[in-house]
């Protein structure tokens, strides 16, 4: 049994694999993960973006693995500073190889991030502000705009200063997926994070899969 984890910027997300099904699905605040880890155990894999939470990681498990790039993986990384290259990113390259060898990934969370995949190499992809990204730093270069709610929406036109902050964080996300999925038509995109169900529901096409990064660990550790 081994505890496969998603450290993100906003939430730490885990669960259990028996070697057939993932159980288990527990999600805590990120900022909260510090001060207290719920989970204890033999062994974990452990994709993160975040780097202050490695301490908690190794005090929770007896062993873990961290992905990075010096450890053998099951797609070939195309990027200019691979050991740079976000964790989350490299896992779910991995996971792609569950729907075959190239795809597009859509990863809707803190910031979005549209990866290609082609014939098992990770040739790059996009990295866009998420929702709350946006809405906030709309707030902080302005007078007039206020916070608006970390909501994903599809109202179009918008018809008040709040709709209409929504509304283009949503074409703005919306549009920048298009571009990039035209490029490949051929390849499936799989949306996956906190909102990747909205996004895919809301551009009418593509898979939605929870566990997208989840199936990458696995793909990872079956590696080794
Ligand atoms: N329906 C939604 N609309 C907008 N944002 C959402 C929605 N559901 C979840 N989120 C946001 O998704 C983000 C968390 O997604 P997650 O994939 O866990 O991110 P990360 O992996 O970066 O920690 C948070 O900013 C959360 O508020
Ligand atoms: C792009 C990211 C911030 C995404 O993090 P997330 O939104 O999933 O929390 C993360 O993958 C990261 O810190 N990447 C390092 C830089 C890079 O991938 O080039």
């Amino acid at each position: 049994m081994v505890v496969l984890i998603d450290a993100g910027n906003t939430f730490v997300k885990a669960v259990i694999w028996d070697g057939k099904a993932f159980e288990n699905l527990i999600r805590i605040p990120t900022k909260e993960a510090e001060q207290s880890f719920p989970l204890k155990g033999k062994k974990a894999i452990i994709s993160s973006v975040v780097p202050s939470l490695k301490r908690t990681f190794e005090e929770a498990f007896e062993s873990v693995t961290f992905i990075n790039v010096s450890i053998p993986l099951p797609v070939r990384i195309d990027y200019k500073n691979p050991e740079r290259l976000g964790a989350d990113r490299i896992a779910l390259a991995c996971g792609v190889l569950d729907y075959g060898d190239s795809g597009i990934v859509v990863s809707a969370g803190t910031t979005v991030v549209v990866d290609i995949v082609i014939e098992k190499t990770f040739i790059g992809g996009i990295i866009l502000p998420g929702v709350k990204a946006i809405h906030r730093a709309l707030n902080l270069v302005t007078e007039q705009l206020p916070e608006v709610e970390d909501k994903f929406t599809d109202t179009f036109p918008g018809k008040s200063t709040a709709e209409c902050i929504k509304a283009g964080t949503t074409l703005a996300m919306k549009g920048a997926i298009k571009e990039i999925t035209q490029k490949y038509p051929e390849l499936p995109v799989i949306f996956t994070g906190g909102y990747g169900n909205k996004l895919r529901e809301s551009m009418g096409k593509g898979i939605y899969d929870p566990f997208l990064i989840f199936k990458g660990l696995v793909k990872i550790s079956e590696e080794k």
